[in-house]
């Protein structure tokens, strides 16, 4: 299992990009990071080559090495703060739709049928490969109601060595969950949770690779009951929670209707003990002073989801202001309302968001590419209760990396084959910086040659030569 395989000591050399603030990405050139046998960062050195790595670090002469060749650069894995792994297959079907009609027309008939494991096998498999391949090493992942395809999903992001918290969905309500798709009473369903989080809890003791999360769907397809005996198994478990809020009006307008004596669909949330440390919410969109103090003081963070929130029309996140007053904030790819596994596309998405706003608000609430790629790992982190662990290159974090391989159009003009190299091309004038500003707008998974998770090489592709 790829989980548990020996992984060798290894010095890297190359550029290292991360970033150490919102607004600030460290570029080291020439630089060396050595990862211990548990995948861990014992030195990260700037401006040396490798015999000056050995000189200083005499015990690591041994060690093997990984040096980036031509156009290329290590960044921290992605983190994934919001996704659906059974909607794989929808993606890019949405119409027309807006939140609760997608649920309906797409959404819910897709999910149920993972009541077979023939049926989620093959999708799950292809999904966690998809996020490992565009970078990201950490993802929250929505499965469905089913215990076992739920496990199954577990499993797999163990076998690959990706870090995951996987949530078993509950929806009991008779609002927003359809009779063919439903937790059949209170009982069952926190039976259900209970007994997935067990497993997760029985394959990964320590949640070293896969962690449980207690996964209300949203208020409308879950009953007061239920919201509240959720809370109190998180509670009980110590552990992380997710749903979604404040997506889409008309969702808005059925909360206040489900739940007539909450003041907001954050009160819902807060009365059944959802708002904890360890909770994500996604979307977050639409949310009042009073919700954003509330979230804030209850130290809940959110997943911003751009290319679902412009895919169902739901609307523009105010993430400026988010960031402004203090909220933590990661990015999600909410597939399948967004259309890609990528969180490189999430930050382009993320961007142009904050420009569509600009238009109407000021340059002020523009992100930048910075902060983007900010949210992208240390926000996210951050989301997923691992900040100082990854989300950056430094000593006593986990070595969560990619390697992002850019092409290089050669001196004189045109190249033939250029493409080989995946959709961004670099002309040699550029700083380093204009290198990460062209992938975060160009690049796609063709970029992204190698991945490595706690040590662990999880992804590679025929251009890695390591
Ligand atoms: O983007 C979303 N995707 C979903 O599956 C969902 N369920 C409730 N609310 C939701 N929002
Ligand atoms: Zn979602």
């Amino acid at each position: 299992m790829a989980a548990s395989a020996s992984i060798p000591k290894t010095v890297y050399l190359g550029t290292f990009v991360h970033c150490v603030s919102l607004s600030d990405l460290e570029i080291s050139e020439k630089g060396a990071i050595g990862v211990d046998e548990n995948g861990v960062i014992q030195f990260v050195e700037k401006n040396v080559d490798l015999a000056q790595v050995h000189e200083k670090h005499s015990d690591w002469k041994e060690a093997k090495v990984t040096e980036l060749k031509g156009n290329s650069f290590f960044f921290p894995g992605f983190i994934d703060t919001h996704t659906h792994a059974p909607q794989h297959p929808n993606t890019g079907l949405f119409g027309k739709t807006t939140l609760l009609s997608w649920l309906e027309t797409y959404t819910f008939p897709t999910e149920s049928s993972f009541s077979s494991l023939e049926k989620a096998s093959p999708i799950y498999t292809n999904f966690v490969s998809r996020t490992l391949s565009h970078g990201t090493t950490t993802c929250a992942y929505y499965a469905t109601i089913h215990v076992p395809a739920t496990n199954l999903l577990a499993d797999i992001c163990l076998s690959r060595g990706q870090r995951a918290l996987v949530g078993r969905v509950c929806m009991n309500s008779h609002s927003m969950s359809p009779d063919y798709y439903r937790d059949a009473t209170l009982e069952s369903a926190l039976a259900d949770s209970k007994a997935s989080i067990d497993y997760i809890h029985s394959i990964d003791p320590q949640g070293d690779i896969v962690r449980p999360i207690v996964t209300p769907r949203f208020a409308p397809s879950c009953t007061a009951e239920c919201l509240s005996a959720l809370g109190d198994l998180a509670k009980s478990h110590d552990a992380f929670i997710q749903t979604h809020i404040s997506e889409n009006l008309g969702e808005i307008e059925l909360v206040k209707e489900l739940f007539p004596k909450s003041e907001s669909y954050t009160a819902v949330y807060d009365e059944t003990n959802l708002l904890t440390e360890k909770t994500i919410l996604a979307h977050a969109i639409h949310l009042d002073q009073k919700e954003r103090e509330t979230i804030k003081a209850r130290g809940a963070k959110i997943s911003h989801c751009p290319a679902s929130n412009t895919a169902l029309t739901s609307g523009c996140a105010p993430i400026r202001e988010y960031l402004d007053m203090g909220l933590t904030i990661g990015l999600g790819t909410d597939v399948s309302g967004g259309f890609s596994p990528s969180i490189l596309e999430e930050c382009r998405q993320a961007i142009w968001t904050s420009r569509f706003r600009a238009m109407g608000n000021g340059d002020d609430v523009k992100l930048s590419t910075q902060e983007a790629l900010y949210l992208a790992t240390r926000g996210g982190a951050k989301v997923v209760g691992l900040e100082g662990k990854v989300g950056g290159f430094e000593v006593g974090m986990e070595w969560d990396a990619q390697m992002i391989c850019l092409g290089e159009v050669a001196e004189g003009g045109e190249k033939e084959g250029v493409f080989e190299s995946g959709p961004v091309d670099v002309w040699g004038w550029e700083s380093m910086e204009d290198r990460v500003n062209k992938w975060v707008y160009s690049g796609d998974d063709r970029n992204c040659v190698a991945v490595w998770v706690r040590g662990r090489l999880v992804h590679k592709t025929a251009k890695f030569q390591g």
